[in-house]
């Protein structure tokens, strides 16, 4: 039987949570069994929306130390943020190819400033246009939603994506990001995501770590299925 490394990673999205107490918020997030909190910067171009930046993840980072910060980034220029974001404390920086002239350029850079690298795509957008970049990668997020809002309705077609990256990429971590809660995490789970992100699911629920561990056993039971048909 082939060992695979794969580990289920659940990252709560803050975007739907009250900001103004973002540092409470996330705490609740991570004493609730969250392995990371996923952060989602939109710059009002990229997406027609705006939230925050690196100067509230700097402040942030000043009262959570520990945990892994990943940010997405729904921006029109990934190149201008690495820095500050490097410098803001942030663990993964996850951008979208769309927008991106030069992806080996990006992600060297991001990984020059010390941090791991995602690579985005939009419910659009093909895994062809990451293929060749995989091997600079750390993570692919399959995007479940357009990206710009929370709460919004989980696009199930967006499986055969998931589907593909992990027939073809058994050790690969892909994540899934839109409309991920009880309802979905199953097709999630059985297309071969690893790391979920969920926000309204999570942020809403009566009982947030119930969820998240709810969520784990399918994601695990799943990687473990797999890795014995491997
Ligand atoms: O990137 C995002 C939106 O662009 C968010 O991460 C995502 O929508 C999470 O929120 P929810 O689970 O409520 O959909
Ligand atoms: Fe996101």
């Amino acid at each position: 039987m082939a060992k695979s490394g794969l580990m289920c990673k659940i990252g709560p999205s803050v975007l739907n949570a009250n900001l103004a107490e973002l540092h409470n918020e996330s705490q609740r997030l991570l004493d609730s069994g969250a392995d990371y909190l996923h952060l989602d910067v939109m710059d009002g171009h990229f997406v027609p929306n705006i939230t925050f930046g690196h100067p509230v993840v700097k402040c942030l980072r000043t009262k959570i130390t520990d945990a892994f910060f990943e940010t997405h980034m729904m921006v029109t220029k990934p190149e201008q943020w690495i820095e500050p974001m490097a410098d803001a404390g942030v663990d993964q920086y996850t951008f979208h190819v769309e927008t991106c002239n030069d992806v080996p350029f990006v992600c060297r850079k991001v990984k020059e400033a010390g941090m791991k690298v995602g690579l985005a795509l939009k419910p659009g957008t093909g895994v062809e246009a990451v293929q060749q970049y995989i091997d600079q990668a750390d993570m692919i997020l399959v995007m479940t939603v357009e990206p710009g809002f929370g709460g919004q309705k989980f696009m199930r077609d967006m499986m055969g994506k998931v589907h593909w990256l992990r027939q073809n990429y058994p050790d690969l971590d892909i994540e899934v990001d839109g409309g991920v809660g009880l309802s979905t995490i199953e097709a999630c789970a059985e297309a071969g995501a690893n790391m979920i992100v969920s926000g309204t699911a999570v942020i809403g629920a009566e009982d947030p770590g119930k969820v998240i561990a709810t969520m784990r056993d399918i994601v695990e039971g799943s990687i473990q299925k797999c890795q014995l048909e491997r």
